[in-house]
């Protein structure tokens, strides 16, 4: 059976991508019903070859083609074109694809299997030129799938029994906008190492999590990437992500003390006690829709014309089809997820988008001004897009402005006296009022993005700063990765004297003009990277805090290292990326020179992103 498989695999390098280590109950499988999507293909194909048989797989109706006799066929045909080579690719285990592969791992252990009785010969697939036939055996259409969990992008996870490859018992699979305890039926299009992806066709029997009358955004929720949680209750939304940041701690934080032994677990108790127990629930956002600050609607333009064509295209005295399909509009909007069936959109354009962009006319979790702003840009797109050369991306920022323009140059929090308004030039220098305090930044430099959230963030973080038992000694913060001085300044007012450090030369200009703005006296800026402000310190650690506020990729262990030789009294990990948070918390508590001085206050979620499944993680460590 399958005899092609093993000569193909003999090219292809199965590498060992998971270490299983830790041991679950298993949850039992409904086993699913999976069908070819062509039955011509399938007719081709015993065309092709007189010996083909069908066998029956240990899934039900699973059926597995014997192909060898028409590949061998193929491969005598074809006998001086190289087999394609199947090298996995190696992602950053905190990306999402990284942690998708611990997740997988996890999902394994609990169903007591193996790597290897789930993994796709993908050398298979990739050199197998005939469509219908991957369609065919490849690409199924399967129901009665159990969808068991979420994984962290938000998507769903399974593990359906019976596989088109040799001696595989299952396969894994993604569905996006699956819900664990959802029945479905799925059509997957794709066959990666571990996993294969899917579409969702159809909702056999929905999860109790599930609740399709809670979507706002009726237009696209389903087939847009941007949200992935709108029919699940806003409470549920959170235990989510709480989970996500359990899991992560679980995934990234639970090697053994010490370092000789970096491969053993750490025990159960000690892992509940250093991190499980100070997880706590995630906070909510004020607002759950129209919160976000900035949208960025994008359009691909995959052709080029030269300018003799285009200018005949413009003057309308093009003839030929190409040239007029080369000219139909772009979809403007956001990036697009699956084919899904399983909703039914009131336009069916939406269902039928081809591309790799939505077209989007609205967008429900933008503030008001940024959605005004986004229909604004689209109408001025539709009149202008046979300008654009190639694709592009508009920022839509939100931007206050004083009616009074005295008000500009004094601390403005009187909402009455402000108007919201949206700004597209990347370089204009926006203004944001945040706790009562005035931010100017450059509208395409970071800056975060659901004001209703910040006073929240803002207030555990000045709790959770040194505090002096002696009244009379001063305190400090060092504000690590500061932008535009968010923290520095909002945190200023509690300590004696702050020292912000930042590599982007310009949110370090801002960062001090945003403190002259504010009338804040005690703060200091440095343009540099991070381990810079290193030199720069001399206050005493124990009456020091430092917050850190890194990119997604979270810190290296250079700065960890100087953090932990500087030894502060507190440190606050503030994280949009909770795995990159926990990779480097545990690096930095059982691997850097001093980490064994430190614990763990809390750990605790902020929903930066309601609707999506993104989650912002707040640690905080103190001395002992
Ligand atoms: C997530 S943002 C946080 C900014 C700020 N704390 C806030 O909330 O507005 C991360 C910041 O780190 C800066 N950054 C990135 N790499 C850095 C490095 N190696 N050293 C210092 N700053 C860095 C970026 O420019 C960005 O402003």
């Amino acid at each position: 059976m399958f005899r092609l498989a093993s000569q193909l695999k003999r090219g292809s390098k199965v590498t060992n991508l998971f270490l299983l280590h830790r041991n679950h109950t298993s949850t039992s499988l409904c086993k699913p019903k999976m069908t070819e999507v062509s039955a011509n293909a399938t007719a081709q194909m015993a065309k092709s070859s007189k010996n083909e048989s069908i066998e029956s797989n240990n899934g039900p109706n699973l059926k597995k083609i014997k192909l060898e006799n028409a590949m061998g066929a193929k491969k005598a045909n074809n006998s001086r074109k190289k087999l394609r080579k199947f090298k996995p690719k190696k992602y950053d285990s905190t990306s999402p694809l990284g942690v998708l592969q611990k997740e997988i791992e996890e999902l394994l252990q609990e169903h007591g299997l193996k790597e290897s009785d789930v993994s796709n010969d993908v050398a298979l697939v990739i050199n197998n030129e005939n469509k219908a036939e991957v369609d065919a055996v490849y690409h199924t259409i399967v129901q009665d799938v159990n969808v068991l969990k979420f994984c962290s992008n938000g998507d769903g996870l399974a593990l359906i029994p019976g596989s088109p490859f040799t001696d595989r018992t299952h396969r894994i699979v993604t569905i996006p906008f699956g819900i664990p305890g959802d029945v479905v039926t799925i059509k997957i299009f794709k066959t990666n190492q571990m996993y294969s992806e899917s579409d969702l066709l159809e909702v056999q029997k929905p999860s109790v999590m599930r609740d399709d009358s809670l979507i706002k955004c009726d237009k696209y929720f389903g087939k847009c990437s941007g949200c992935q949680y709108q029919n699940i209750t806003y409470q549920t939304q959170l235990s989510l992500k709480r989970q996500t940041i359990e899991n992560a701690y679980k995934f990234f934080a639970n090697s053994s003390v010490n370092p000789e032994s970096e491969s053993c677990e750490l025990s159960l108790e000690k892992y509940q006690e250093m991190y499980a127990s100070k997880i706590r629930d995630t906070v909510g956002s004020p607002l759950q829709y129209d919160y976000r600050t900035k949208l960025t609607p994008h359009f691909d333009i995959s052709f080029s014309l030269s300018k003799k064509l285009r200018k005949q295209a413009q003057n309308g005295s093009t003839t030929t089809t190409t040239e007029k399909i080369e000219f139909e509009r772009p979809n403007l909007g956001f990036g697009v997820k699956g084919k899904p069936t399983w909703r039914k959109f009131a336009d069916p354009s939406v269902a039928n988008c081809k591309g790799s962009v939505l077209d989007i006319e609205e967008c429900v979790i933008g503030t008001p001004v940024v959605q005004e702003g986004l229909k604004r840009e689209r109408n001025k797109f539709l009149n202008e897009y046979k300008n654009y050369k190639k694709g592009a991306t508009i920022l839509l920022r939100e931007n206050t402005e004083f009616v009074d323009q005295q008000e500009k140059e004094e601390v403005a929090n009187a909402d009455s006296k402000v108007v919201k308004t949206c700004v597209t030039n990347p370089k204009q220098i926006v203004v944001e009022l945040v706790d009562g305090f005035k931010f100017e930044f450059i509208a395409g430099e970071f800056f975060q993005n659901n004001n209703s959230i910040l006073p929240l963030v803002i207030d555990h973080v000045k709790k959770n700063l040194v505090i002096s038992q002696d009244s009379s000694k001063p305190r400090y913060l060092v504000d690590a990765y500061c932008g535009s001085g968010l923290f520095s300044i909002t945190c200023s007012t509690n300590v004696n004297k702050v020292i912000g450090v930042e590599i982007s030369q310009e949110a370090v200009k801002f960062a001090t003009r945003n403190s002259e703005l504010n009338k804040i006296g005690n703060c200091k800026f440095i343009a540099g990277e991070a381990q810079e402000i290193f030199k720069e310190i001399d206050t005493p650690a124990d009456q020091t805090s430092v917050i850190l506020d890194p990119p997604r990729k979270g810190c290296d262990e250079v700065f960890l290292k100087q953090l932990s030789e500087y030894n502060p009294a507190k440190i606050v990990y503030i994280s949009c990326n909770v795995h990159s948070q926990a990779r480097d918390v545990d690096w930095f508590l059982k691997k850097s020179a001093n980490g064994h001085l430190y614990k763990i206050d809390s750990i605790q979620g902020f929903d930066f992103f309601p609707q999506t499944h993104h989650v912002e993680s707040v640690c905080v460590l103190s001395r002992v």
